[in-house]
């Protein structure tokens, strides 16, 4: 039985699914962040910003902070992303890779496009708090 007619204030009968669960959940997030990765140190222009960090501890911080941006647990306990990137003097063209890299790993997974133009602008919305090169 559906709930086609627009009732009033019930809650809906059907649950629509998250974009979480819809990609997969846990196991998906993990696999796509670990792709991500794999792209992001295969570019030379944006390895060099990792040299020293510690990946396995940025690689959770990043798995749970895209499980919430996917509207799955909010448990991310990592730095806030002004904080985590400002002494990086990031440009707009590096955070233009890292998204190209974030959409190129989602596509991989075979992620629907509907869920990736919502992270892409999810990320997009929050340039500014990671580009501090050139923008004084
Ligand atoms: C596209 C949006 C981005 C998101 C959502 C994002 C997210 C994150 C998160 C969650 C952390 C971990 C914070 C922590 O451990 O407390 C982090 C750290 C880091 N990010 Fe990003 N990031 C983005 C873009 C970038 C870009 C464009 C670069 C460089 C080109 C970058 C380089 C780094 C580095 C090097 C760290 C480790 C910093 C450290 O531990 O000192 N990120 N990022």
């Amino acid at each position: 039985m559906r709930d086609s007619a627009s009732s009033g204030t019930d809650a809906p009968i059907t649950n629509t699914p998250s974009d979480y669960e819809r990609i997969g959940g846990a196991p998906a997030v993990r696999h796509v962040v670990q792709r991500f990765y794999e792209l992001i140190l295969a570019d030379p222009q944006l390895a060099p910003f990792f040299d020293g960090v510690d990946m396995p501890r940025l690689k959770r911080h990043q798995v749970l902070l895209i499980s919430q941006v996917l509207g799955g647990p909010a448990e991310y306990d990592g730095r806030d992303l002004h904080d985590a990137h400002a002494h990086l003097r990031i440009g707009s063209d590096d955070f233009a890779r890292v998204v190209m890299h974030l959409v190129t790993a989602l596509r991989e997974a075979d992620v629907a496009p509907d869920i990736i133009d919502r992270v892409g602008s999810t990320l997009v919305a929050h340039e500014k708090d990671i580009v501090t090169a050139g923008t004084l």
